[in-house]
């Protein structure tokens, strides 16, 4: 049996419209109350997930903004990497671009971002990916928001640190998750699953795919590796 779990949230605890999946959370709860370790990993900010923690009762150990955020215990200190400034004058150029053709760009919790830049996916990814070739930053759609990131930060990268503060491996860990922006912490985790809904490239990486999607998904890989 592994010795702990990381999750994502949205496309692996909650819908595609971000309902949560009460299944999924009643699963987590048992796996903490048999004081099995939980992370919460998202692109999401560090309050959003600390709301989403406290209210699922983990004990706080999370990996925020797609691994540019992690933080053991809700008292530990929050580790930021990476350099915003940039994601900043890379989404600046994505404004000058798109703006005066009248696209509207909505930025989501700018004010509460210490990493990376995410925005609504109203443009097309792949002209972005293409107007900021040569700049050094990551770009990552996660199905629910496109996200501006130093390079380097992944949710796997801030796995193999947070797992370190918490004294475990990544290997110890089982993953879930949905999306391209889980794909370095499923291939670092010792077993990896990915709900029903799960991209192509979250599929690939997983060694169990399974029958249902989302949160649903995600309680019934937690009902067979925790039984
Ligand atoms: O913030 C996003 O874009 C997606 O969030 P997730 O990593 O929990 O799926
Ligand atoms: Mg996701």
């Amino acid at each position: 049996m592994p010795k702990a779990f990381i999750t994502d949230i949205d496309g692996t605890l909650t819908d595609d419209r971000r309902r949560l999946s009460t299944h999924a959370v009643e699963e987590i709860r048992r796996l903490v109350d048999a004081d099995i370790p939980v992370i919460l990993a998202s692109g999401n900010t560090v309050c959003f997930i600390d709301a989403l923690s406290k209210m699922i009762g983990t004990n706080g150990d999370i990996i925020a903004e797609n691994g540019g955020v992690y933080r053991h215990g809700y008292t530990g200190p929050r580790h930021a990497e990476g350099d915003r400034e940039l994601c900043l004058t890379a989404y600046q150029k994505i404004v000058d671009y798109f703006q005066p053709e009248g696209e509207k760009l909505r930025l989501y919790s700018n004010e509460y971002r210490y990493s990376d830049v995410a925005f609504a996916r109203d443009v097309d990814v792949g002209e972005v990916s293409r107007l900021l070739a040569g700049m050094p930053v990551q770009v990552v759609d996660t199905g629910f928001a496109i996200h501006l990131q130093p390079p380097g930060l992944s949710k796997g990268a801030a796995l193999a640190k947070l797992a370190k503060l918490m004294g475990l491996a990544p290997a110890d860990f089982l993953a879930a998750g949905d999306s391209v922006n889980d794909v370095s912490m499923l291939k670092l985790a010792g077993v990896a699953v990915v709900p029903a809904n799960a991209s192509q490239e979250a599929r690939a990486a997983a060694d169990d795919i399974m029958d249902k999607p989302f949160g649903e998904g995600t309680a019934e890989a937690l009902a067979r590796y925790f039984p």
